[in-house]
């Protein structure tokens, strides 16, 4: 049977919630995630030291020594965030990064930025101390077509920042257009992405045509198929300024199955093995250790993991549904085949 075998991965986005769902969310990114960049958007943000600290606990208490996980915490950042909040969260040590998320974009975000020059002086702050900048982007304005938001962001709010911090480091989250490859590899070593599994796998007919599938739904959301090719070249060039996000982003089947339901798509049960058949349909799973296991910790400036782990080529049914603390979830490629699978013992 094939098997291919890499040092153990990271995750440098995902959601784990809080409360209950954290009984099954830590497990499934610890499984093959030695680490992970856990999102502040909880109800309320995460956006001091003592609110991470407390978080960082939470998720503690569901691990155990032999999951040997570590969550790197990381703030919200809001209108009032300070310079002195940025330097409280580098001498914390497990801060490991700050997050923008334009007020309104995403789930969430409601006491996100109003205005992304509001934090030039928190910018500074985090550019001085090499703390990086973890950023959602996609612009809010009602006139700007929701496919077209990413683009517009880089253009419009990205650009001047980049140019007016040059040594801020910087990672744009979760991709979705060639655009934002594209910007990407303009920019210095300092600036890099995450692509997600699911990005990679689809495009918008995958959402739309034949009926509107809910659970493929997220910000941003799927683009079109040119872009998905973007994504799959930048994921596999080897370019170290791309790496593993799941955006792994659980909500309960309610919240996904409604009227008007909530945007995020649940992958962590499986991220790496969803990985790895994005990698082989583009031939490169020799690639595959380099986004999943290399790139992240050298952007960050931290070590590569030392464990490994094995994937073996054997086919396998997800699951229709899987638990969410007390709820219901429907994972991404529920009740479908997936072809390799995490080797567990
Ligand atoms: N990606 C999503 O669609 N949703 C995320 C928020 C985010 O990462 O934008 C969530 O927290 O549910
Ligand atoms: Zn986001
Ligand atoms: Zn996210």
């Amino acid at each position: 049977m094939q098997t291919l075998t890499i040092t153990r991965p990271d995750d440098w986005h995902i959601h784990l919630r809080s409360g209950a769902a954290l009984q099954h969310t830590v497990k499934d990114a610890a499984k093959q995630f030695a680490r992970a960049i856990v999102m502040p958007n909880l109800v309320p943000p995460v956006t001091n030291v003592e609110q991470a600290d407390d978080y960082r606990n939470a998720i503690m208490r569901h691990t155990t020594e032999s999951m040997d996980f570590e969550p790197l915490m990381t703030l919200y950042l809001t209108d009032n965030t300070s310079p002195e909040d940025i330097e409280a969260a580098v001498k914390s040590g497990f801060v490991k990064a700050c997050k923008l998320y334009p007020a309104g974009a995403t789930t969430n975000s409601d006491s996100g930025l109003t205005n992304i020059e509001n934090a030039y002086p928190v910018f500074e702050k985090m550019a001085e101390l090499g703390m990086p900048l973890l950023v959602h982007g996609e612009v809010t304005d009602a006139d700007i077509d929701i496919f077209d938001r990413e683009k517009v962001f880089i253009d419009t709010k990205l650009r001047p920042v980049v140019e007016k911090f040059t040594d801020l480091k910087l990672v744009l989250e979760h991709i979705t257009t060639k655009d934002a490859v594209d910007f990407v590899n303009e920019q210095g070593p300092n600036v890099a992405a995450t692509i997600t599994a699911h990005h990679l796998l689809l495009n918008r007919n995958d959402m739309l045509v034949g009926g509107i599938r809910p659970h493929l739904y997220c910000l941003p959301i799927l683009k079109r198929q040119e872009h998905q090719a973007a994504l799959l070249v930048a994921a596999t060039s080897g370019s170290p300024k791309f790496f593993l996000g799941t955006d792994s982003a659980p909500h309960a089947k309610s919240k996904k199955e409604a009227a008007c339901g909530c945007a995020g798509v649940y992958t962590a049960y499986a991220a790496i093995e969803l990985y790895a058949e994005a990698f082989e349909m583009m031939d490169k799973l020799d690639r595959l250790e380099g986004f999943a296991s290399f790139h992240g910790p050298d952007f960050y400036g931290l070590p590569r993991n030392e464990q490994q782990i094995t994937l073996v080529k054997d086919e396998w049914k997800v699951p229709k549904h899987l638990c969410l603390g007390n709820d219901k979830l429907v994972p991404f490629c529920a009740d479908e085949m997936l072809q390799w699978k995490l080797k567990t013992d």
